[in-house]
């Protein structure tokens, strides 16, 4: 259904949209939250990192402060030292002024710090601890403070000092009591004195403290335990603070290591990192699993719909009726009716009701007959006991009546699917076809099968009735002469009216059937005081056969032949009582015809032998039992052999030889002759073949063909397929058909032969003599040859009738360009009648029985006889 497709489609392309949707959703979701976390992660980092900054910072002013009051303190007792000093070269002079001092215990400790006094000429004149004398004249201390009249400390950094003995010299102006210049107090210390502050617990192992001159110049530091000047460069970044010492120009700093400093943010950094990282893992982790899950969820729902969706096309497209119902129970749990809660379109078309108002429709509103009817039972039952319950009905149903439904009930949970579907076409084929199995095409009648399964039933009938069942066997007589004379549509009508005439003689429990052919049989069920009635009955049947029947024109008469046997006393079987009907009805036709006989069981003996003759004869041609002989035939002048004539051997395995004329015309009533003629053909143009190619000269291979053989209608492919099959030429061979073969349907025979005799065979007259064949249909024959029969040939010596006949016989076929030969030849006298005659060919036991193939061999070899 088109709109029904365009829906899926729709509700397909909504259903994927939703789909995508949903998968899309997880994933926005997840992303989300991983911005969320990673966003709070960063953000808690870098508050963090604030922190952690701001407290080092907080922790910087702390330590500078420290520093610069250390600075300031030592600075300030530096300071002291050198007035100190400047006091005590003023009461002593230059010279003895810090053993002055150092009586009076005013001198630092020497470890130290190093005093010394400088003149006004720039000569160390004295110091402590003890040092050489020098000129530092040429220091910029030693000018700063000669050129300078300021009081002001001068710090520089101690010249000579290494990187790993670094001092810092403090010198001050001397004066004389009038304010001369008289000369410098210098005082210098390790500079490890300034960063002795140094705590490592404060600082770390990269922190850093120095001490810097006005210009900048590294005066003293330590950078952890290193106190290098100038520091050891490191690739350490710090934090620094720095801190101006106003008075002597000096610059405190103080570093401390930023990585140190971080150390303990950089690990919670890391675990916020980690933490993250995880739950970034475990959300992709179950993103994965969703995803996946979804996606598993999809197919399956997409399975799902796909299911749905093809089965509500099927169903809709259906040629079933869907019905879906509900059970309505009571309080006591029992259904007391059903509510169609779906159906499909076919199941509108069957109610004739919209599905729209079917659906939610109760059974009861809809159909109040199935309360009454059997329908609601049949539902309850199914949804109750649940499974899947089927059947065929003739509906009862007043709006279906005389239809045929095949019902599916499916009992499910809560209720029960009803599918039914219109079977009424498929039923009434199949009782057609039955009807057409059981009976006969052209009359009507019950045929074989159904006659055997009525006669069983009557006889099981009469069993139990203590009946009897009169089996009657008819035989039209002569009705193949009709058939071939009138044609077979005539037979056909002739069977027809046949039929009709008799069945009008039946009573309503009998019946006619059609056994095959021209045979019918009764069956005529009867009490036993009624069997006289069956006898009058089967002589109304015979008379009404015998009245004549108008046919296209022609008045036909007919008669039939009747064999009877009566149950109990014939047998007990469908099978036995028409066997032994036939074999009485086949007595009443040897005994003239137009007669009807009872069985009795003299009969028998002849009729079973002759049964038993045809099933040997079905045997024989399955296993082959047969082969042909050969019988030559001569040239009457030349005496050479130019032809043989193929006859037929049974050899039947325990009966010995059977002469053909025992069994052929059995096999010609039977139609077994057919297959026998066909084997026989095919053996002989083989040998005629197989002879030729074992250097014999090519002779004509005469094969007899029988009445039923020449009607066959598969005769003329059968020849083809022969010659071509064996390679044997078409006028090598000879067709020998009897006189009264051809004029049972004289136009017919003609037919056939021209037909043969264009594929160029050549064809005889057998048995010539005995026929009916008069002198103008003999010159309408395409025939070669006439074969006069061996009755006549028999008693030429003696008998001057035959002698006239054959003469005669030899006349006309000359007369009509026809050879002529004799058959059954013995004698010396009647070969020299029949040359004296003018015959042309011979053959016969005085030239040579019909013989094997090596048989004959030998003689083709040996010199001309009949000469
Ligand atoms: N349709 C077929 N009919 C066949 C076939 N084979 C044989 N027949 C017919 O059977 C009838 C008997 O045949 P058979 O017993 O073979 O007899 C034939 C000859 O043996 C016999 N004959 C020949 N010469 C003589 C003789 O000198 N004396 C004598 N008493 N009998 C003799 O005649 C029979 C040949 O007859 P015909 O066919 O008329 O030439 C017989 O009618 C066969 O036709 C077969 O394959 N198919």
């Amino acid at each position: 259904m088109p709109p029904a497709k365009v829906g899926n489609a729709s509700l397909e392309m909504f259903a994927q949209h939703t789909e995508v949707r949903q998968s899309l959703a997880m994933p926005l979701f997840a992303l989300v939250l991983l911005v969320l976390i990673w966003g709070a992660t960063f953000h808690f980092i870098r508050i963090e990192h604030d922190n952690t900054v701001r407290a080092v910072n907080a922790s910087l002013a702390d330590l500078i402060d420290t520093y610069e009051a250390q600075i300031a303190r030592n600075v300030g007792g530096i300071e002291q030292t050198l007035k100190t000093v400047n006091y005590a070269v003023k009461l002593n002079g230059t010279r003895n002024a810090l053993q002055a001092m150092k009586n009076e215990d005013l001198l630092p400790p020497a470890i130290v710090f190093a005093v010394s006094v400088i003149d006004s000429d720039g000569n160390l004149v004295e110091a402590s601890p003890p040092a050489a004398a020098a000129s530092v004249a040429a220091q910029p201390f030693f000018r700063h403070h000669r050129d300078d009249a300021t009081d002001r400390v001068f710090v520089s950094g101690a010249p000579g000092a290494d990187q790993h003995h670094a001092a810092v010299q403090f010198t001050k102006r001397l004066t004389d009591n009038a304010g001369r210049f008289s000369g410098v107090a210098m005082l210098t210390v390790d500079a490890g004195y300034f960063t002795s502050a140094y705590e490592t617990s404060r600082l770390g192992r990269h922190g850093m403290l120095a001490l810097l001159d006005q210009d900048g110049a590294m005066l003293a530091s330590r950078i952890g335990d290193n106190t290098s000047l100038p520091p050891t460069a490191d690739a350490i970044e710090r934090y620094t603070a720095t801190r101006r010492i106003g008075r002597l120009h000096l610059n405190a700093v103080v570093g401390l290591g930023k990585a140190e400093q971080l150390t303990a943010f950089d690990a919670r950094r890391l675990t916020h990192l980690w933490q993250a990282g995880g739950a970034t893992l475990v959300l992709l982790a179950m993103l994965a699993v969703f995803w996946g899950w979804n996606r598993q969820g999809a197919k399956t729902r997409r399975s799902i719909r796909l299911a749905q969706q093809t089965y509500e096309a099927a169903s809709e497209s259906n040629q079933d009726a869907f019905f879906v119902l509900h059970s309505m129970v009571d309080q006591a749990n029992t259904i007391t009716d059903f509510r169609i809660s779906a159906v499909n379109r076919q199941a509108e078309v069957m109610t004739g009701v919209g599905r729209h108002h079917l659906r939610n429709t109760s059974l009861r509103s809809l159909m109040p007959d199935a309360f009454t009817n059997g329908i609601f039972d049949k539902l309850a039952r199914a949804a109750t006991q649940g499974g899947v319950h089927e059947k065929e009905i003739r509906n009862t149903v007043e709006q279906f009546k005389g239809t045929w439904f095949h019902e599916q009930l499916i009992g499910v949970e809560g209720g029960v699917i009803a599918i039914v579907r219109d079977v009424s076409e498929r039923k009434a084929a199949e009782e057609k076809i039955l009807h057409m199995a059981q009976h006969d095409a052209l009359t009507g009648l019950p045929n074989r099968a159904l006659l055997q399964s009525r006669i069983e039933r009557a006889v099981a009938h009469a069993t139990r009735r203590d009946g009897v069942v009169v089996v009657a066997f008819i035989d039209l007589d002569n009705f193949k002469m009709v058939n071939d004379g009138l044609g077979h549509g005539a037979g056909d009508m002739l069977l027809a009216q046949i039929a009709a005439r008799m069945h009008g003689c039946l009573r309503r429990q009998d019946t006619l059937g059609r056994f095959g052919g021209d045979e019918f049989v009764m069956v005529l069920p009867a009490r036993r005081d009624q069997l006289a009635q069956c006898f009058a009955l089967l002589d109304q049947v015979t008379a009404s056969v015998a009245r004549t029947v108008d046919i296209e024109g022609h008045a036909v008469q007919i008669s039939c032949s009747t064999g009877v046997a009566v149950f109990p006393r014939d047998g007990n079987t469908a099978a036995s009582l028409l066997t032994r009907a036939d074999v009485a009805m086949y007595s009443a036709k040897a005994s003239g015809k137009n007669q009807c006989r009872f069985y009795a069981d003299s009969m028998n003996a002849n009729a079973e032998n002759k049964l038993a003759m045809v099933a040997s004869l079905r045997t024989a041609v399955e296993e082959q039992q047969f082969r042909v002989v050969y019988q030559p035939k001569f040239d009457i002048r030349t005496g050479a052999i130019f032809g043989v004539e193929a006859l037929v051997r049974w050899d039947h395995p325990t009966g010995g030889p059977i002469p053909p004329a025992d069994f052929i015309p059995l096999a010609e009533e039977c139609g077994i002759i057919v297959d026998i003629g066909r084997w026989v053909m095919r053996t002989a143009c083989a040998q005629s073949m197989a002879w030729q190619h074992a250097g014999l000269p090519p002779l004509v291979m005469s094969v007899n063909v029988s009445p039923r053989q020449f009607d066959d209608a598969d005769l003329l492919t059968d020849i083809a397929a022969t010659l071509l099959g064996t390679g044997l030429p078409a006028h090598l061979l000879e067709l020998e058909i009897t006189e009264s073969l051809i004029m049972r349907d004289l136009d017919g025979a003609v037919a056939t032969m021209r037909e043969l005799q264009h594929m160029g065979l050549l064809l005889s007259i057998d048995d010539f003599g005995t026929g009916y064949s008069s002198l103008s249909s003999l010159k309408s024959f395409p025939i070669t040859t006439l074969k006069i029969d061996q009755s006549f040939v028999r008693d030429l010596g003696a008998k001057t009738e035959d002698q006239a006949i054959a003469r005669a016989i030899i006349a006309l076929a000359h007369e009509l360009k026809l050879r002529v030969i004799a058959e059954g030849v013995e004698t010396h006298a009647q070969l020299d009648f029949l040359r004296a005659s003018g015959c042309d060919e011979v053959q016969g036991y005085l030239f040579g029985r019909p013989s094997a193939p090596d048989v004959i061999e030998a003689l083709l070899q040996a010199p001309a006889v009949a000469a």
